[in-house]
């Protein structure tokens, strides 16, 4: 596996794969590996010549100082853990390598992004756009891997891909969860022995509401409510927001319609150790 810091030596790497005919593969992540990142690695493998991994802890996308300095950074084991995935070049660059200069440019996603993630996190999608559009740009995939626990961040880079013309196709993956349902994230290192023991009440309030969507017989409101209160009901969540959505436009929903895709979507802070899950439930008929 080679080991790239620069701007520069991606580029090269991956036009000389170009130019030789090799399908690429780009995962992105934020390093902090676990097997939620090792699927996509080895699914980016099985179906690509060349897979590259970049592991970058981008600040442009973190609206909290504190997050972005704990964020864990592991290296040397995250190396280790790419190699038999099935990575062939590992993208490490600095913070200077990717910003020589303050990126201005600025996305607008629209609806997309004025809710959930969007809207607790100011600032937080402008600054994976602008990251992702680099990466794209120096790397050239043919593919490009990402996972469905973050089913907003989907939705911007496949707008992204579509208003910037990326000749990229995107493989969405499901959420790799732990055997208790808490799906796994790099942040979940960072939950004490006690936050770690409550966090699948998470996953149980999706499930409980996945249930209720699908027996029909209850409003998108009150759906809403009984996996609040769930939560609520263990005093060390403090939810930021759990969401009824149409999956494909993000925006509430406040009545079932037919043929309707839902989402069910969530923030919790677990003292402060802040957390995403969702599920996306088969089309309405
Ligand atoms: N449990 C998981 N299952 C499937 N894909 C995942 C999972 N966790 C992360 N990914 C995907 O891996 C890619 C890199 O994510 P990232 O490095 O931010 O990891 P993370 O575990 O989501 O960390 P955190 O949520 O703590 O930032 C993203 O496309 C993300 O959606
Ligand atoms: C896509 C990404 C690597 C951009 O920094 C990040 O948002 C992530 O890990 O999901
Ligand atoms: N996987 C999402 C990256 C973030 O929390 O910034």
């Amino acid at each position: 596996m080679e080991i790239l810091h620069t701007a520069a030596s991606l580029q090269a790497h991956a036009e000389s794969c170009r130019r030789a005919g090799q399908r690429i593969a780009l995962v992105p992540t934020m390093g902090a590996l676990h097997e939620g990142h090792l699927q996509l690695v080895r699914a980016a493998a099985a179906a690509c010549d060349v897979v590259i991994v970049s592991i970058f802890v981008n600040p442009t996308q973190f609206n909290n100082a504190e997050d972005f300095r704990l964020y864990p950074r592991l290296p040397e084991a995250d190396t280790a853990l790419l190699i038999p995935a099935g990575c062939t070049a590992l993208f490490l660059p600095s913070v200077e390598e990717m910003y020589p200069q303050p990126a201005l440019l600025r996305f607008d996603f629209g609806a997309l992004e004025r809710v959930m993630e969007g809207a607790h996190r100011p600032g937080h999608f402008n600054g994976v756009a602008t990251i992702v559009s680099k990466l794209f740009h120096l790397s050239r995939p043919h593919q490009a891997y990402f996972g469905q626990k973050d089913w907003q961040q989907v939705s911007i880079i496949r707008q992204l891909v579509a208003d910037l013309s990326f000749d990229i196709e995107l493989v969405s993956f499901p959420t790799v969860r732990e055997p208790d349902g808490l799906a796994m994230s790099s942040r979940n290192r960072r939950l004490s022995a006690e936050a770690r023991a409550v966090a699948p009440r998470l996953y149980q309030a999706l499930e409980l509401a996945a249930g209720l969507v699908q027996a029909g017989q209850v409003p998108p409101a009150a759906v809403q409510e009984a996996a609040t209160t769930y939560i609520q009901a263990e005093p060390l969540f403090r939810l930021e927001y759990f969401e009824v959505v149409d999956a494909h436009t993000l925006q509430p929903i406040t009545e079932w319609q037919p043929s309707q895709q839902v989402a069910l979507c969530l923030a919790a802070f677990l003292g402060d150790v802040r957390l995403i899950d969702n599920v996306v439930l088969p089309a309405r008929n």
